[in-house]
């Protein structure tokens, strides 16, 4: 036998309510007995208790009566057969105007206690089952509706009773007993006393009704059913990548809803957990969910949490002063007055020190907590034994739950690893000695961005999401776009990484899209957009979104972007650029980046600086960081001019290679960058200051390739006239090359912390001789690498190889730490 109990949003409408007779439908095909347990319609009980309260005040109920009445009527009219539509409107009218005497009395009295409420409460319960009873008929004949407080007992505690099991198992299996062939629809919630007056089961009652009948009938299963598809390992609100777990311990559901979770409330489920009565949560709307499964000897789990629960708004109080020390009293004085006040403590937390109390309460009681405070300690404040009371609002909770967390260690390590490269601010934490739940307390406008990156830092089984904003979509630009779009699938099988574009910006225009840019139409969109660009505007709104995992990149030659780098990092953002002009500038500008991105625990990625996608900054730093020392770099490092002195050759002329180096996407946007020198200065210079070595542009001793006339062009189209005027020049310097049997090569070099670039002809003997078209060639002398050098080679040059180091180092962001 089954216990099914729907909540109030299963029985709120007459959608709601044909979807719960479907459900009804199916199981009774399945022959198994069920009993079917409901909760008022959705928002009746709160509309009850508002007319109370009205009631006792005078002031109008009878316009929510005739609401509530309206509601059920409307319900029974589409959904009870008309032949018996008269009698379940009869018996409906009768509970309303019984009610409507109670409400009168409270009016008459202004006087509404405990005892009053339930009665005037239990209207919803009875008002519902019974017309759901008579609803059912229509599938099931011998259908009947049970007033649970004739067989549920209780002591007078009115508001939240105690049950007495020994009575109420006795009536309840008596009752079954008796009715086993029929459907009963019961009345969650309501129970009475010995007196026979209405009692109720306090928060969660209908579940505890379901909970009590299962346990007394030892049935083989309690469904939960509601509208939300089981318990999710977090708020779906908030966290799109939330799903519903298949199973959890009792404990665990236990821990998930003490905070947050609403769907059930389990502290009322004891008498099934006693019993090992599993409990299943499940969907309304979407009966094909297998359903949330609470219950004992669970299959194991691959990850160590199991979810991750959270409350919005809460308030902390914070005491603090001398006079708590080593005062054995001090928090069962502060805890008991809280408690006999009814101000529900959420959290609480006390520095080792003892010399301070941090707890957390609702909003709303607050202030009452605060006074109560006060009052209570009014000594120890007068003699500054406590410092005066504080309130911090407009906090959150955020807490890991699971079992599995029990002695595992660097669960918290990871916890506050994502919460600290998010640039999340923890303002309390707790851990329950049961190991079983770490709470933190934070800044609640970054609930949202905590919430998603401590998901993705415990579902690893899931995927990453890298938020990401580009600023340049030129040759490299719009190679990496179609490179991640051709590469998001393997991406997302393989390496559990989901890159979302969610900003785009040219000098043009801008785009900004949350839900993430299409990449199949994005220069259309970006062209199409609305919005000028404006690149401070750009970045406001990326730090505004404050998304977890958040990357920008820089794919321009332009300075401006550089500037916001810093802001970016301050913000948590991860920076990857092959733009060289943020590393190249100042020495202190390069050290104040790595230091501010090393400070906030985010990336700052530029292996496209040096040899475009050849592993070459990460080479160097592998060598850094294992210990060796760098005697000396010897490395052509242009593309450009690799490409121009391997193609520069028989009938070819100079101005004509340089052009076609520019059409392949190897030079800079301007290429009397690469031929003047500058790139591979910044190039030299980067290297540099990886290597350890505080170099500035003025250091570098760089020999030209170019006559003075092209050197000092004043554009680039004055520079392509002066290439050819100087036809002659490069004709020469061919020529002389070609009769020494030599080659032309731009070589640059590293040695004790000095950096010089010079235009060289070398011979066969040369190990840099035998290069070929666009290659970069960087060779390392190290103390461990002396008598042979490490060296690495190939294509330096070039949208794809280029784009295809940008992405990597995308892909590379957080990798390492979450
Ligand atoms: N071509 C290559 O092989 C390699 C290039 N790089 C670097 O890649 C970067 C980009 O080069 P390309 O794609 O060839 O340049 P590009 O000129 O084709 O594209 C630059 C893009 O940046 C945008 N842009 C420029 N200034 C901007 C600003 N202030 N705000 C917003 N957007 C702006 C432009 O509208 C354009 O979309 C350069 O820094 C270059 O040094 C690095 C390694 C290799
Ligand atoms: N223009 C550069 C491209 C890489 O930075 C080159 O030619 O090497
Ligand atoms: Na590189």
């Amino acid at each position: 036998m089954k216990i099914l109990k729907f909540g109030g949003t299963s029985v709120g409408s007459v959608e709601a309510l044909k979807a719960l007779k479907a459900v009804i439908k199916t199981n009774l095909d399945q022959k198994e007995q069920i009993i079917i347990v409901v909760s008022a319609m959705g928002g009746v009980t709160n509309q009850l208790l508002k007319m109370a309260e009205n009631a006792v005040e005078r002031l109008d109920f009878s316009t929510s009566l005739l609401e509530l009445e309206k509601r059920h009527f409307a319900v029974i009219k589409e959904l009870v057969p008309l032949q018996q539509q008269n009698q379940v409107l009869t018996k409906l009218k009768l509970y309303f105007q019984e009610l409507e005497d109670i409400l009168q009395g409270i009016s008459s009295l202004q006087e509404l206690s405990a005892k009053t409420k339930d009665a005037v409460l239990s209207f919803g319960e009875k008002s519902s089952a019974f017309m759901i009873s008579r609803i059912l008929k229509t599938i099931h004949e011998k259908t009947e509706f049970l007033d649970a407080s004739l067989v549920i007992k209780t002591d007078s505690s009115y508001g939240n009773a105690k049950v007495d099991f020994e009575q109420t198992n006795f009536l309840v299996k008596d009752y079954f007993e008796h009715h086993k062939e029929e459907l009963v629809v019961v009345t969650g919630f309501i129970s009475s006393d010995n007196q026979q007056k209405i009692t109720t089961l306090g928060r969660g009652g209908s579940d505890y009704t379901a909970a009590i009948l299962g346990a007394a009938l030892d049935a083989s299963q309690i469904e939960i059913w509601t509208d939300v598809n089981g318990m999710m390992t977090a708020d779906p609100r908030r966290v799109k990548k939330a799903f519903s777990m298949e199973e959890l311990s009792y404990t665990e559901a236990m821990e998930l809803s003490f905070f947050g979770a609403k769907v059930i409330y389990p502290p009322t489920m004891i008498p099934a957990f006693l019993k090992k009565i599993p409990i299943v949560i499940k969907n309304t709307f979407e009966p094909d969910f297998e359903g949330t499964y609470i219950k004992h000897d669970l299959k194991p789990t691959q990850t160590i949490i199991r979810g991750i629960s959270s409350v919005d708004h809460i308030s902390i109080i914070n005491i603090e002063g001398s006079g708590m020390v080593g005062k054995a009293g001090f928090s069962g004085r502060l805890f008991s007055l809280l408690s006999r006040e009814q101000v529900n403590v959420i959290l609480i937390t006390q520095s080792s020190s003892e010399h301070s109390i941090t707890f957390a309460v609702n909003p709303d009681d607050a202030l009452k907590a605060k006074a109560l405070i006060e009052l209570e300690f009014e000594l120890e404040l007068q003699a500054g034994k406590l410092e005066p009371v504080k309130i911090e609002t407009n906090l959150s909770i955020l807490a890991i739950v699971g079992e599995n967390m029990k002695k595992t260690p660097g669960i918290s390590g990871k916890l506050f690893n994502a919460l600290g490269r998010n640039g999340v601010n923890v303002v309390a934490i707790a851990q329950g000695s049961s190991e079983y739940n770490i709470s933190v307390i934070i800044y609640q406008q970054d609930l949202s961005k905590a919430l998603n990156a401590v998901h993705d830092a415990f579902f690893a089984e899931l995927q990453k999401t890298l938020n990401v904003f580009v600023v340049g979509v030129g040759n490299i630009g719009t190679e990496l776009l179609n490179q991640i779009n051709g590469h998001q699938e393997f991406l997302a099988k393989n390496n559990l990484i989901n890159i979302k574009i969610l900003g785009l910006i040219n000098t043009k225009k801008m785009l900004i899209d949350t839900d993430g840019i299409d990449l199949a139409h994005w220069k259309a969109a970006l062209d199409s957009s609305s919005a000028k660009a404006n690149l401070e505007e750009f970045v406001a709104q990326m730090k505004a979104l404050n998304l977890p995992n958040c990357v920008f990149i820089d794919n321009t030659a332009s300075p401006y972007p550089s500037k916001f780098y810093k802001e970016a990092f301050e913000a948590n953002i991860s920076v990857v650029t092959c733009n060289k002009i943020a590393n190249s500038g100042a020495y202190s500008q390069f050290a104040d980046l790595k230091n501010t991105a090393q400070k906030h625990g985010v990336d700052f990625y530029y292996e496209t600086n040096v040899g475009a996608g050849l592993p070459i900054i990460k080479t160097l730093s592998d060598l850094i960081v294992s210990g060796d020392k760098i005697a000396k770099i010897e490395a052509i490092l242009s593309g450009t001019i690799s490409f121009i002195f391997n193609n520069f050759k028989g009938e070819h002329n100079f101005h004509d290679v340089v052009k076609q180096a520019q059409e392949k996407g190897y030079t800079e946007p301007d290429p009397r960058d690469d031929l003047g020198g500058i790139d591979f200065m910044r190039k030299m210079l980067i290297l540099a200051r990886n290597a350890g070595f505080e170099v500035e542009a003025s250091d570098v001793n760089l020999g030209a390739i170019l006559p003075q006339n092209c050197a000092e062009a004043p554009n680039v189209d004055a520079f392509y006239q002066e290439l050819k005027n100087s036809n002659a020049y490069f004709e020469k310097m061919k020529k002389d090359a070609a009769q020494a049997g030599k080659v032309l090569r731009y070589i640059g070099k590293l040695e004790n912390g000095k950096v010089e670039i010079s235009l060289q002809s070398v011979g066969a003997d040369h190990p840099f001789y035998a290069l070929s078209g666009s290659d970069n060639i960087i060779a390392f002398t190290t103390d461990r690498y002396n008598e042979t050098q490490m060296v690495v080679k190939g294509p330096g040059a070039g949208a794809a190889v280029t784009a295809a180091g940008v992405f990597a180092d995308l892909v590379k962001v957080g990798a390492s730490k979450s």
